[in-house]
């Protein structure tokens, strides 16, 4: 113990003067040098040890927290993490400093937990003390002042909404009844892709080869039209309604709202709030006027849906979310704030997250042609290639499954939870928490660490023949567990299946011309984690089918 107090103060030491050389430079750091040699200044003496005092005591109060790298006063952790690629260097850092790991990030303290065990105790066996989410300022202006099920506080209002969705919003029923809106789009983007092969294959060029198809921007409208149509209906895309004239500039305020709740999921002001007066990077601003934007619209589609309900203006296959949830009465019945943030939670996050995993899926078996192949006989056995693979014929292909589970191991979009927050003290792990820490679980190291996965980095959707990811397998977490868990997993499911088969099913794909690799490494943050370089891909038509004739939108 006593040899434990000697060290920390001796690091103490070191760190203050390491402190006074790093703020003050050498000249500073020489006079205190000078004066110690001398002796004749008591009073450097005197500060040096009030200072390595103060910086023990700053280090002691974590003496019953996990470890983690240097709480450096004022900036804590944060030049160890950055903001950066933050599930990697969780990861690497947990093999230095253990599963269980705790960060000073400014004023908030972090834990990041990479252990399937620990994972369990947090999102199972404790769930209830860790399922509230922290107050951060997208919590209030993105989350619609924490009225959105994604940001709202363990409580009442959050469990009203848990189960309004999950009865009226993702039920089977629900999902059943949007099946058309999903097997129409798909159609619209095969029939898109199927043009553009034509066209370029066409033009005669000589080469055999059709223009590079960007499967970043099919994935993207593709997820943004299902979920548009499913969550407010496709009258909005006609040109001549008020509402479809401010579309344009509304996606773009949903996308600056992802990039600013995703890029700081703790924004600078939460990390020191006696800054954040300031807004430095105008981060406040930014978040405040966006979500007054976007409130704006929201509540045009409110009334107008209203209006919809009124009148009796609608056909029942054309029943939306916002129909839905607006016809809900008694103790069902949601404030318009509730409705705007239930709107914010499927909108942004649900198109973006999905078609990010599109992406990654499509270029993992762009690059591994063997299970490309391997997926396409699959289908073929099922279907044949007389006409296109349907929804109802997914289930008997069970390696489409493993492909779409593979792809979600190697690039889960959500690579951290969405924070969790315990309101009271916990112990966890043989760690006492104190209260008000926020939580991450690395669901990208769970499904990437060697220790449980063999040959992680490989794509290899075979392991999943086994049986991986059930309820008490906290190495496979792509949706998370527990209270929190996603509560939209099988309309994820159902359309990134659907997609995939379709589009391996209707086309072979390469690379373009002198492309030998795609970059899976760098990724770029947003509403998820998406690869940073759009996949570019040549497609070529593998069936007899009859160009679709598809209703115009
Ligand atoms: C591949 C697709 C998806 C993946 C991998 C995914 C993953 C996740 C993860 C990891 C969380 C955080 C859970 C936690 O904090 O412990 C989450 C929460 C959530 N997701 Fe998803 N998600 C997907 C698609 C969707 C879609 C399509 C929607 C909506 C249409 C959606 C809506 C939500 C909502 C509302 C929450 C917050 C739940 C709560 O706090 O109670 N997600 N998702």
């Amino acid at each position: 113990m006593e040899s434990h107090v000697m060290s920390v103060s001796f690091s103490s030491l070191t760190i203050t003067f390491m402190l006074i050389f790093m703020l003050f430079g050498t000249s500073i750091t020489d006079r205190i040098m000078m004066a110690l040699v001398h002796m004749n200044s008591m009073w450097a003496i005197l500060s040096v040890s009030i200072v390595a005092i103060a910086i023990q005591y700053w280090q002691m109060q974590y003496r019953l927290m996990p470890p983690g790298p240097v709480r450096w006063p004022l900036v804590g952790s944060l030049l160890s993490v950055g903001f950066q690629y933050r599930h990697r260097t969780y990861a690497r850092l947990a093999n230095k400093y253990g599963p269980v790991m705790h960060f000073r990030l400014g004023s908030a303290n972090v834990i990041v937990v990479c252990s399937p065990e620990v994972a369990m105790e947090v999102l199972k066996t404790k769930d209830a003390e860790w399922s509230s989410r922290p107050p951060t300022l997208s919590g209030k202006y993105i989350g619609v002042d924490f009225h959105s099920l994604d940001f709202a506080p363990n409580g009442p209002h959050w469990r009203h909404l848990r189960k309004i969705c999950a009865t009226h919003i993702f039920s089977p029923a629900r999902l059943r009844a949007q099946a058309h809106i999903r097997r129409e789009e798909v159609l619209r983007m095969v029939d898109h892709i199927f043009a553009a092969s034509q066209r370029s294959l066409g033009l005669g060029l000589g080469l055999g080869l059709g223009e590079a198809i960007d499967l970043r921007s099919v994935s993207y409208s593709l997820m943004d039209n299902i979920i548009s149509r499913v969550l407010f209906g496709n009258k909005y895309t006609q040109s001549d309604h008020p509402i479809a004239k401010v579309m344009h500039s509304f996606r773009e305020d949903v996308q600056e709202a992802m990039v600013l709740a995703g890029a700081f999921a703790i924004s600078e002001g939460e990390l020191f709030p006696a800054l954040s007066w300031l807004d430095l990077q105008g981060y406040h601003r930014r978040i405040k006027r966006v979500s007054q934007r976007l409130e704006r619209v929201y509540r045009m589609i409110i009334e107008d849906h209203r209006r919809d309900l009124e009148q009796g203006e609608y056909e029942e296959e054309e029943e939306d979310f916002v129909h839905v949830l607006l016809s809900l009465q008694g103790e069902d019945r949601l404030s318009d704030k509730s409705l705007m943030g239930l709107m914010m939670d499927v909108l942004p996050f649900g198109k973006d997250v999905v078609a990010a995993v599109l992406e990654f899926a499509m270029a993992e078996l762009i690059q591994n042609q063997s299970v490309l192949r391997k997926l396409q006989g699959e289908i073929d056995r099922v279907v044949g290639n007389g006409r296109l693979v349907d929804e109802s014929d997914i289930c008997k292909i069970p390696y489409l499954e493993c492909v779409v589970k593979e792809a979600l191991r190697l690039h889960p979009p959500a690579p951290l939870t969405d924070p969790h927050y315990n309101e009271e003290a916990v112990d966890l792990a043989g760690y006492k928490i104190p209260p008000k820490c926020i939580m991450f679980i690395n669901i990208w190291a769970l499904a990437n660490d060697p220790k449980w996965w063999d040959e992680p980095s490989e794509f290899r959707p075979e392991r999943f023949e086994a049986a991986i990811g059930g309820n008490n397998d906290f190495r496979y977490l792509p949706f998370s567990a527990g209270r929190r868990k996603c509560p939209a997993g099988n309309l994820a499911y159902a359309t990134m299946e659907h997609a995939i088969a379709v589009l391996v099913h209707a086309f072979d794909w390469s690379l373009p011309e002198g492309e030998l690799s795609i970059n899976m490494e760098d990724e770029e943050f947003g509403a998820s984690s998406a690869k940073k370089y759009p996949l570019l891909a040549i497609a070529k038509p593998r069936l007899h089918f009859v160009p679709f004739k598809l209703p115009p939108t």
